[in-house]
């Protein structure tokens, strides 16, 4: 009914996607107030499907695209016709003038692929020991045992990877604690409701998001001038642009390398450090309904396993052979992915076909939004789909290909898929082997819920847990 009426309003070709009514929108306040985003869109999927527009005030026009069948345009289409930096202008101020969302196509995808350049697997390798590193200096200094905040624990040790391995050794032997503020300032103030409408606003939070940017700044052109002055390279991210050029041979100037490495920082870190909690909360969960502890034995297996191949010794190649450990990740992410809600514009209207045959035009001009919580969790694609089950992706069941090419998208897909996946799996591993070797671990806060107020959701206050270092 709503569907002829609509193409009856849109006769010259398919019918515009249903718009989420005034009363529904209000009715929708209590589930965003207690369960957030995520929930509230839940549950427009279930009542209008997987095409849909919210028109705020007839002002903006968002339309949430949910499910593999009618995501590719969003995620494959040129820039010219689906544009992701419309929609993420307000990165700017935090990445910088001159980077990513502040540039033309051209200047932009070279930078990308500068980026996806300086953490391809062939130079991740030379990060394992750095990661190792870092990881087991900072769980040293753990007692015999103790209770400690998960949360705190992750975010704390993906830092200091971060700026060992973006940054470089100078900023984290040097200056980590001064880095890690400006840090969470910026992201602080420059990641929130306002600012993804109102990026400039002269506000306090925005002043203080300028400061520590501008101070981030200067301390990585201090470490670039140093690193080009003294001729020695290390073995960081910010070597591989000092060294990189453009196709005319023009090195990168000191603030073009601040802004890609910020942007680096803000891809990696909080949602490294979210994945890396999850991650352990999910293994660690007690409970009847839940046979996770099944998958915390199997994941300690598989390093006891390891370690009698290997010793203690880790590298690339034995990260890759985690397997079990690598499913307990992928899931801990398909249920809580750290970007909840992916964005872009249309530059051209464009048709989508949904699963039951329905055509919808999508005009141009309009927001295009789609959910990574709500797509995650298909039933079609995901059997018992809120249960954590590693195993769903093993021999067998793969259930994210048999699903298609858009049907598990926690690091996005298409044009501009996740360029850290890798790396992120990689420290997350790191972390969690070096745990599972060495402490027994146990939940003892009850199962978090999420984070509903930030735009990358963690999960909501401590995460506590309880460790005893193992008897060697
Ligand atoms: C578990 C950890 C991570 C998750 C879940 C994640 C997720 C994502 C997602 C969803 C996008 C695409 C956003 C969109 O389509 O609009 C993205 C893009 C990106 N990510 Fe990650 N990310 C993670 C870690 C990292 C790390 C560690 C780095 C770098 C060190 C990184 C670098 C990037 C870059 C450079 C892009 C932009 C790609 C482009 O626009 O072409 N990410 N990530």
């Amino acid at each position: 009914m709503i569907l002829q009426k609509r193409r009856a309003l849109h006769k010259k070709g398919p019918a515009l996607p249903p718009v989420v009514s005034g009363v529904s929108l209000i009715a929708s306040l209590p589930t965003l107030v207690s369960k957030g985003l995520p929930a509230v869109i839940q549950g427009l999927h279930k009542k209008l499907g997987s095409v849909f527009t919210i028109s705020f005030l007839g002002l903006k026009k968002v339309t949430f695209l949910i499910g593999p069948e009618v995501t590719a345009h969003f995620f494959q289409a040129p820039e010219s016709e689906v544009s992701a930096p419309d929609a993420y202008r307000f990165t700017v101020p935090i990445f910088g003038r001159g980077v990513v969302y502040d540039v033309d196509l051209i200047t932009r995808s070279k930078q990308i692929s500068l980026c996806s350049d300086a953490i391809k697997p062939m130079n991740l390798r030379s990060h394992v020991d750095s990661m190792v590193h870092e990881v087991e200096g900072y769980f040293a200094q753990w007692g015999q045992q103790g209770v400690c905040d998960l949360k705190h624990e992750m975010e704390h040790v993906i830092l200091l990877i971060t700026n060992r391995c973006l940054l470089g050794k100078h900023i984290r032997e040097n200056m980590f604690e001064e880095v890690a503020t400006l840090i969470d300032e910026l992201f602080k103030n420059g990641l929130h409701l306002i600012a993804l409408f109102f990026p400039y606003l002269p506000i306090p939070l925005h002043r203080r998001r300028d400061k520590a940017r501008a101070r981030l700044g200067e301390i990585i052109h201090e470490a670039v001038r140093s690193r080009r002055s003294s001729g020695i390279a290390e073995n960081d991210v910010l070597q591989g642009f000092v060294d990189s050029t453009y196709i005319n041979g023009r090195t990168m100037s000191e603030s073009e390398i601040a802004g890609l490495l910020v942007s680096m920082v803000f891809a990696g870190q909080h949602t490294s450090s979210n994945a890396s909690t999850w991650t352990g909360a999910c293994l660690l969960r007690q409970g009847a309904s839940s046979n996770t502890n099944d998958y915390l034995a199997a994941a300690i297996d598989e390093q006891k396993r390891i370690m009698e191949r290997h010793g203690d010794h880790l590298d690339y190649g034995i990260l890759q052979e985690m397997v079990t450990l690598h499913c307990c990740i992928k899931e801990a992410l398909r249920l809580h992915p750290p970007a909840t809600v992916l964005i872009r514009h249309a530059r051209k209207g464009f048709t989508v076909q949904t699963r039951d045959g329905n055509m919808y035009g999508i005009p141009k001009g309009h927001t295009l939004a789609t959910c990574t919580t709500v797509s995650n969790k298909l039933p079609y694609i995901y059997k018992h789909p809120d249960v954590y089950d590693p195993s769903r992706f093993g021999p067998g069941r793969e259930e994210d290909k048999v699903g298609g090419k858009f049907s598990y998208i926690p690091f996005s897909a298409g044009r501009h898929v996740c360029l850290g996946e890798n790396y992120a799996y990689m420290q997350i591993k790191v972390i969690w082997s070096h745990l599972l070797r060495n402490f027994e671990l146990e939940l003892v806060s009850p199962f978090p819920g999420e984070e509903l107020e930030k735009l990358i959701p963690g999960p909501r206050g401590q995460v506590m847990v309880s460790y005893k270092r193992r008897v060697v």
